[in-house]
């Protein structure tokens, strides 16, 4: 598991190490190894590459000035480009003058144009908004590789938000942990490949914000069978999904349920002669009421939004057991706010709204979707999945989960209903809600990944990778024996 903390933690945690430490040690540590990415990604040939470093007023540029000097001592020639000249940060400033390192502060535009490699240490967490005229100027006529500074800048440093100009980066170093634009949204696109350098923060840091999953994590979570489970131990799924006008969503959720774990899989509504053609392993009935016990429902794919969708809802609620409530259910609650009676606050619920879902139920997810996804699921008691390029996944008790996509190919009509089968099949095995919801994102969007090489591909497709995604899932969580 990977943390990542805010802005406001992180500047907390900086403050106590800096009262414990040599007063610019820190920067210079940071600077190291801001410098040592640079000398790989200028690799095999170092001497007398051009650097050029954008420098800001605060620290941010400074740590490009020191890293600066550090390049100037391995040959490379180094430009840096004040943007602020007044309030360049002047030990850094003073470290590359010493080193032989050009500063300029106008007909900046040739300097960055010959650059064999950038360094963006324009603003760092301190920034708010989007790049400035001056800076994005500038940074548009970069055509060499970026290497950012803590973050591209210009992007917001807590939520990941570009509201404007902002760099796009190759690669970026972060100092000390992760923060969340490095997870989240078109800032984790901006980042290109992040870089963590430790400067010794970890101990200072509490508890991260947002935890992300990763392969092995959930490779050790997912439930397999052991040598004493059956089909009734590995729990017992309820799919409640489709219509006559909507077969195939019921298709899709019912197949991944299907496929995600061992455990048994019930089908209740009207597509149930189509489910039993295509699988036939699933119990299927008419209704709710005729389907017998389970471990945990999904609901809502493809069910329509009418009067009897809602009688359906209000029964699967009323089962007291977990639930995955997807598309037409958000809808549906969203819209008759008796609903929430019928459902026993303590059984655990997962809500897996797109942007305009969440909108219905919770108001606008405006720039800050962690803080949103937390909002909603505090306010509801129940876990909020909220889909989108990283989807964010908020617990009532304050717990935030960030899945950062690593490409886009899960976007494509049905995925939708694929998850909440996956999600409904991990709560039925009882793993925690918050974790399922987390452990069925990763395995969507791996399978999205390997069904898709490189080309378009259908919601179907997507599903019959699932048993391969859980494979390298569970591989990379197995030790590596030598
Ligand atoms: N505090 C520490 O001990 C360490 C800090 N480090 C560096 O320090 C950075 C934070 O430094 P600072 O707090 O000085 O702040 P920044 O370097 O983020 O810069 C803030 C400055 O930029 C200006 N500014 C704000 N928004 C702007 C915008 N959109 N466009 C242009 N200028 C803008 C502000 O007036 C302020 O002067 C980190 O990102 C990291 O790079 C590292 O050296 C590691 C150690
Ligand atoms: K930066």
């Amino acid at each position: 598991m990977k943390g990542v903390w805010t802005t406001d933690h992180v500047r907390e945690a900086e403050n106590r190490l800096l009262a414990r430490v040599p007063d610019g040690s820190l920067m210079r540590k940071a600077a190291f190894g801001l410098a040592t990415v640079a000398l790989r990604m200028l690799a095999p040939r170092v001497t007398g590459r051009r650097v050029t470093l954008l420098v800001g007023a605060g620290n941010n540029g400074g740590d490009a000035l020191w890293a600066g000097a550090f390049l100037r001592r391995r040959g490379v020639a180094v430009t840096a480009v004040l943007l602020a000249p007044d309030r360049a940060h002047p030990e850094g400033l003073a470290a590359l003058r010493k080193t032989g390192g050009r500063v300029i502060t106008e007909d900046a535009r040739e300097a960055v144009r010959a650059a064999d490699l950038v360094i963006d240490g324009i603003v760092g967490l301190s920034a708010r908004g989007p790049l400035r005229p001056a800076a994005a100027e500038l940074v548009e006529q970069v055509s060499a590789p970026v290497l950012a500074v803590d973050l591209p800048s210009g992007v917001e440093p807590d939520t990941g938000a570009v509201n404007g100009p902002a760099v796009t980066a190759t690669a970026t170093v972060t100092f000390g942990c992760h923060k969340p634009v490095h997870v989240l949204g078109e800032g984790a696109k901006r980042c290109g490949e992040v870089h963590l350098v430790d400067i010794g923060l970890r101990p200072e840091l509490g508890e991260p914000d947002i935890t992300v999953l990763e392969h092995a994590d959930v490779g050790r979570l997912w439930p397999v069978p052991g040598p004493t489970d059956d089909k009734y131990t590995q729990g017992v799924t309820g799919i409640s999904a489709g219509s006559s006008a909507y077969p195939g969503a019921a298709w899709l959720s019912t197949g991944a349920a299907t496929l995600a774990t061992s455990g048994m899989v019930r089908y209740a509504g009207p597509a149930a002669e189509a489910i039993r053609a295509s699988w036939p392993e699933v119990i299927t009935t008419g209704s709710v009421a005729d389907a017998g016990r389970v471990q945990a429902w999904v609901v809502g794919p493809g069910m329509g939004t009418g009067a009897s969708a809602k009688e359906v809802l209000a029964q699967v609620l009323e089962a007291e057991v977990p639930v995955c409530a997807d598309a037409d259910a958000i809808t549906l609650l969203a819209k008759h706010e008796d609903l929430w009676d019928a459902r026993d606050p303590a059984t655990p619920m997962v809500l897996t709204p797109h942007d305009r879902e969440f909108a219905r139920l919770a108001g606008e997810v405006g720039d800050d979707r962690v803080a949103a996804a937390l909002r909603a699921a505090k306010r509801f008691g129940v876990v909020v999945l909220l889909k989108g390029h990283s989807t964010v996944v908020a617990a009532p008790d304050g717990r935030a989960l960030v899945n950062p996509a690593r490409s886009s190919w899960a976007a494509t009509a049905g995925s939708g209903d694929v998850l909440s089968g996956l999600i409904g099949s991990l709560l039925a095995s009882g793993m925690d809600p918050w974790l399922a919801a987390g452990c069925a994102a990763m395995a969507h969007e791996l399978a999205g990944e390997l069904a898709a090489e490189g080309a378009p591909i259908p919601a179907g497709a997507l599903l019959r990778q699932v048993p391969d995604a859980i494979r390298v899932l569970r591989a990379a969580a197995e030790p590596v024996t030598p």
